[in-house]
């Protein structure tokens, strides 16, 4: 089964288009788990917060920053986490790689087949043949971040750039990239960030039959029913919705797990309700 045909089989079982980010902050863990700076806290912490979201996700997406925070004891925290996830369920690598060819070689080898991750977010900074080791995975595949949800992202990815006689910010020359390795490879979906709904409407436009992961709502503000609305594909899916800290965080104590819940149904719901509407 492809990464697109597992995607879409989750998300029909769950009803959901939420991703949930498994982004793991000492200075947020609930106390009673453990020492925050132990990377078994960290386990203890996810194995809570999965088994209380599984049956309400397409999606998880762990970010790799947070888990080599805490050094080796992370990593192996990380992979663990992995293996948590029932196998039905994708997992995103937030990893924002992209290297020189053989380099990107060694890092598929190991997010893909050493860590077990379905998915991994990749940087188009250096061009396609740093990508073609990801994107030649025909059973995996690769999220090419095109407009990111933080202030800065217009610094580089908002400059107008001329490519094949067409001038354009730099993220829709991207986004147009993309839509031609998808048609190549098969396997390739986009980043675009909850706090540019316009922009996100124009790659969506651009790129109508891509997988689009979504950051920004929730703790960075990104407004939810504009974002879907934006988003969605002529099918009415298509999106990835990612929410960490407003999910995962929503309470500290004893029954921080029961409160992720819950916040993870009122948030499918109101992105089920925005896809209606
Ligand atoms: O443009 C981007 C790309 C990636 N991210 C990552 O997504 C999550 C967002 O977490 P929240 O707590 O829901 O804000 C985090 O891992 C980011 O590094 C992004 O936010 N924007």
């Amino acid at each position: 089964m492809s990464f697109r045909e597992r995607l879409r089989a989750a998300s029909e079982r769950s009803g959901s288009l939420l991703c949930v980010g498994l982004d793991p902050d000492p200075a947020r863990l609930p106390t009673h788990l453990g020492p925050a700076d132990d990377a078994r806290t960290v386990l203890a912490f996810n194995r809570a917060i999965i088994e209380s979201t599984t049956d309400l996700v397409c999606a998880y997406k762990p970010n790799l920053g947070f888990y080599l925070a805490y050094g080796p004891a992370g990593v192996e925290a990380l992979i663990e986490t992995r293996r948590l996830i029932p196998p039905e369920i994708p997992v995103i690598l937030d990893a924002k790689v992209g290297d020189l060819g053989n380099t990107s070689v060694a890092y598929a080898r190991a997010y893909f087949d050493a860590w077990n991750f379905d998915a991994v977010t990749v940087h188009p900074y250096m061009g396609e043949d740093s990508l073609e080791p990801f994107l030649s995975r025909s059973d995996r595949a690769v999220f090419v971040l095109v407009k990111t949800s933080n202030p800065g992202s217009g610094d580089l990815q908002d400059l107008p750039v001329t490519d094949e006689g067409t001038t354009e910010p730099l993220y829709l020359r991207v986004a147009e990239r993309a839509r031609r390795w998808q048609g190549r490879y098969g396997t390739c979906g986009l980043v675009v960030g909850a706090t540019y709904p316009r922009q996100l409407a124009e790659v969506r436009e651009r790129c109508p039959d891509l997988p689009i992961l979504v950051p920004g709502v929730g703790a960075q503000g990104g407004d939810l029913t504009t974002t879907v609305q934006a988003g969605l594909d002529p099918a009415g899916g298509g999106l990835l919705i990612n929410a960490a800290r407003g999910v995962i965080y929503a309470g500290t104590g004893p029954d921080f797990a029961q409160a992720a819940r819950r916040a993870a149904i009122e948030l499918r719901d109101a992105i089920n309700q925005a896809r209606q509407s």
